[in-house]
């Protein structure tokens, strides 16, 4: 499966900044061997850790993990940046590789009974999985793993997660 997916992600140098190649996962998302092949071993992952839910991450993070939670038949939470969801929100701010960015969620979307997989494309600088992380853990549910399409190795995000994770697994289907 390793080739099928990363063949089709897209190397984009100097986006959206000088300096930074940017991993375009659209030409994936749009061959429906691919996409299908992921969510199916998203959705494997699932179940082995008896997951409840999975928290999806604005924008990207919504595409993987929404086909994921009705393939697994869990939940599907959003983790929405910031200004967007209606009701009672828990809000983290964090860095990620190219920026700065706040995350929010609604306070009563998971609860203590909640196995939570963290779920999202790219995993570079670990800013963005840092401060899901920490909202599944203020939410007061129980995290269960991070699962990422593509890991970033050389920005070390796997090592500043480490922490955080407090024993739950960190997955990447694909690492560069
Ligand atoms: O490990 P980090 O350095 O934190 O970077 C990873 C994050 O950056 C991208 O999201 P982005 O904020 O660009 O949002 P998008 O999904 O709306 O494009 C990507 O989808 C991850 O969520
Ligand atoms: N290099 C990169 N490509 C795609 N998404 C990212 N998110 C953070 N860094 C990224």
């Amino acid at each position: 499966m390793g080739g099928l997916l990363l063949d089709r992600i897209r190397d984009v140098p100097d986006y959206p900044k000088p300096g930074v190649v940017f991993k375009d996962i659209t030409p994936l998302l749009a061959d429906p061997v691919a996409f299908t092949a992921l969510t199916d071993a998203f959705a494997r992952r699932c179940a082995e850790l008896g997951v409840t839910k999975v928290l999806g991450l604005e924008a990207r993070g919504f595409i993987l993990a929404a086909p994921v939670a009705v393939r697994a038949g869990v939940g599907f939470v959003p983790a929405r940046k910031a200004g967007k969801l209606p009701g009672a929100i828990l809000s983290q701010a964090y860095d990620l590789e190219y920026g700065s960015a706040e995350i929010q969620v609604h306070a009563d979307s998971l609860t203590a009974g909640d196995r939570v997989l963290v779920i999202d494309d790219v995993l570079a600088t670990g800013g963005t999985a840092a401060a899901s992380v920490e909202l599944v853990r203020r939410a007061g549910a129980r995290l269960a793993g991070v699962s990422v399409l593509l890991e970033l190795g050389f920005l070390a995000g796997r090592e500043r997660l480490t922490g955080a994770l407090d024993g739950a697994p960190l997955d990447a289907v694909l690492t560069v």
